[in-house]
């Protein structure tokens, strides 16, 4: 072989090396740049310390990041845990359509396992209940699991048949179905202990604590937006002689459906929480005193138009309760909010007490921004 042929080869084998170095070289590139984007959603997701940051991050940041067209999150409530977590943060389930419930984990093929990420192409018959919204091309399926026991899905969904294979490595895949599932394990924890110490356990309704902090940023608002709300003080009438008579079992029974009868007559946006002993309070808002007056006018009739069955009293007892209503209309933008949430309790406290001082069983006003109270036509 000429020293010129050789010359020839080695240069195009240098130069083959070369070009599979630079492959490499991109390759490495793209990884770190994986790398990073991973390690700031990670970042991002660990972050999220509600359950709606967390949604939010999961089904509206993580599209754009990682060029996805649809993600979304399935989760298995079936004692209905979470979705009563949402209704009391009033995330409404419209707010995600890619948040979806599903009453049990999806028929896998054979092939998958269950705890296992699925890469592949989409496949309707057992990934449909998934993506009730896209039709994806391929899809990553990413079983989220705590403790062996699977929380849900995340699942990934792309237009292009090779964004997710089989092939694939799956390392980035898992480590992303980990961090999510601790994160939700742990928003949904949070919330729930927040949940706990915010209810009365007796009635369910929230406690005082939370009527207090709901009450006031209700003021706020109401300054910020110059709209009305409303306070309804609520009292059971000789809620003692129950207790005497009945004992307290039968008590507590009584609290129970009064608090469910008051609820059914509120709108998602009120709150009701008890007070403490048989008081509860209701908060109104967007409610003038007319309002209010309504409002509380139906709250009583519904508390004493049928009988509470109770253990011991034959065909039930009937319950009857005081209500005194006060209004910010609006609230004073000069005043602090904690001052105006102040005046506004005690106003519905002053009012409850003339409904017991004159007779019992009816709704008294307070006349806003003055101490004078007006019957209210029971
Ligand atoms: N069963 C039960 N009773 C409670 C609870 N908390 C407070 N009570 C009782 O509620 C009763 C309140 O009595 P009072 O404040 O005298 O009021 P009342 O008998 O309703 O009379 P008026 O409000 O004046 O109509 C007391 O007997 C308390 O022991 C509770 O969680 N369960």
């Amino acid at each position: 072989m000429t020293s010129a042929v050789e010359t020839e080869i080695l240069l195009a084998d240098n130069q083959q090396l070369r070009s599979e170095l630079q492959d490499l070289l991109e390759q490495a590139h793209i990884n770190q740049s994986i790398i990073e984007r991973h390690q700031a959603f990670d970042l991002q997701l660990i972050s999220a310390s509600e359950f709606r940051e967390l949604i939010e991050t999961m089904l509206v940041a993580m599209p754009g990041t990682f060029n996805l067209e649809c993600v979304t999150l399935s989760l298995l409530d079936q004692d209905y845990a979470i979705q009563r977590i949402l209704r009391d943060l009033q995330i409404g389930l419209l707010e995600f359509r890619n948040l979806l419930f599903l009453p049990a984990r999806i028929g896998l093929p054979a092939s998958e396992h269950p705890e296992q990420p699925y890469l592949g192409e989409y496949q309707a018959a057992t990934h449909a209940p998934l993506f009730p919204h896209y039709l994806p091309a391929s899809v990553a399926i990413l079983p989220l699991t705590r403790q062996n026991r699977l929380l849900g899905y995340l699942s990934l969904g792309s237009a292009h048949a090779e964004r997710f294979t089989p092939q694939m490595a799956t390392d980035f895949i898992r480590r992303l179905a980990t961090v999510v599932a601790i994160c939700l394990e742990n928003v949904i924890n949070n919330e729930r202990l927040k949940h706990i110490g915010l209810t009365d356990p007796l009635t369910g309704v929230n406690n005082r604590r939370y009527i207090e902090q709901r009450l006031y940023e209700e003021v706020a608002r109401g300054q910020r937006e110059r709209s009305s709300l409303s306070c309804l003080f609520i009292d059971i009438d000789h809620f003692k002689r129950v207790n005497d008579q009945y004992g307290h079992q039968s008590g507590d029974d009584v609290l129970r459906e009064v608090a469910l009868r008051i609820k059914r007559e509120l709108r998602l946006s009120d709150a009701l929480g008890r007070f403490g002993g048989e008081e509860f309070v209701v908060l109104l808002t967007h409610a003038t005193l007319e309002d209010a007056a309504r409002i509380a006018e139906r709250i009583r009739a519904g508390i004493c138009n049928s009988s509470i069955t109770i253990e011991g009293a034959e065909g039930g007892l009937l319950i009857t309760a005081s209500i005194g209503a006060a209004a910010l209309t609006p609230p004073d933008r000069t005043r602090s909010a904690e001052d105006l949430k102040q005046t506004l309790l005690k106003q519905a406290d002053q009012a409850l007490y003339q409904a017991k001082e004159s007779g019992r069983n009816r709704v008294m006003l307070a006349i806003p921004g003055s101490e004078a109270l007006t019957p209210q036509q029971a």
